[in-house]
């Protein structure tokens, strides 16, 4: 049987972007720009509507994204991997990206594999801490496809790290979450990393 809902999207009050674009033009101009000047008289719009793009995983429901399930006696594991995003740290504003990498093994139920660069996408269009990102991503596939296990790996990029601060380019941050039988078996754990080129 298939499964279909809704993506909910709760789309963000037009006044909303009008009161963010004012609020980034006052930064500008205490940063001491001219904000008259060509090239930044539309920037504060700009700047809001990249937030609500950028943000806009804050208003979806991660459960509904998870929708186009199919009963199936497959065992699995699912492994969808390199699935790229783009995330904000929410200590700097900044962008972190990198790739996320998803296993499950099916219990019944397998999922639509697009969905599942859609839950990391729901979940890195947030301000976010990569640990949390990765936690939340496993919750998610665990709540509601109720597997026999879950793992997620991310691998990314700070650009708080990199541009400013400690200022290393190049280095990279690892976390990984496990629910189920990804906790409790290091032989699952050693074939998910070596079939995403880890191992
Ligand atoms: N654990 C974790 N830390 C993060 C993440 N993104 C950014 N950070 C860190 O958040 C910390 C914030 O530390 P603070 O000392 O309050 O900020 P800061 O003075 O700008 O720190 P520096 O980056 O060391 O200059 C920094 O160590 C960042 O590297 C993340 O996804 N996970
Ligand atoms: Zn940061």
């Amino acid at each position: 049987m298939r499964t279909e809902t809704n993506q909910q999207v709760i789309p963000a009050p037009v006044h909303e972007r009008d009161q963010i674009a004012e609020h980034v033009r006052e930064i500008l101009r205490l940063l001491g720009e001219d904000t008259t000047r060509d090239g930044l008289v539309d920037t504060p719009l700009r700047v809001a509507k990249m937030y609500e793009e950028m943000l806009g995983g804050m208003r979806m429901d991660p459960e509904s994204v998870l929708s186009a399930t199919f009963d199936e006696t497959a065992q699995g594991p699912v492994i969808v991997s390199d699935i790229t995003f783009y995330s904000l740290c929410e200590h700097h504003m900044v962008p972190f990206f990198g790739k996320a990498h998803v296993a499950y093994l099916p219990s019944q139920t397998i999922v639509g594999i697009s969905k599942i660069a859609r839950l990391v996408d729901v979940f890195a269009r947030r301000l976010q801490v990569q640990e949390r990102m990765t936690e939340q991503i496993v919750d998610t596939i665990d709540r509601v496809l109720k597997p026999h296990g879950v793992m997620a790996l991310i691998d990314a990029e700070h650009t708080c790290m990199c541009a400013r601060g400690i200022r290393k380019p190049g280095s990279r941050t690892i976390t990984v979450a496990t629910r189920g039988e990804y906790q409790h078996n290091a032989d699952l754990r050693r074939e998910f990393l070596q079939m995403i080129g880890r191992g």
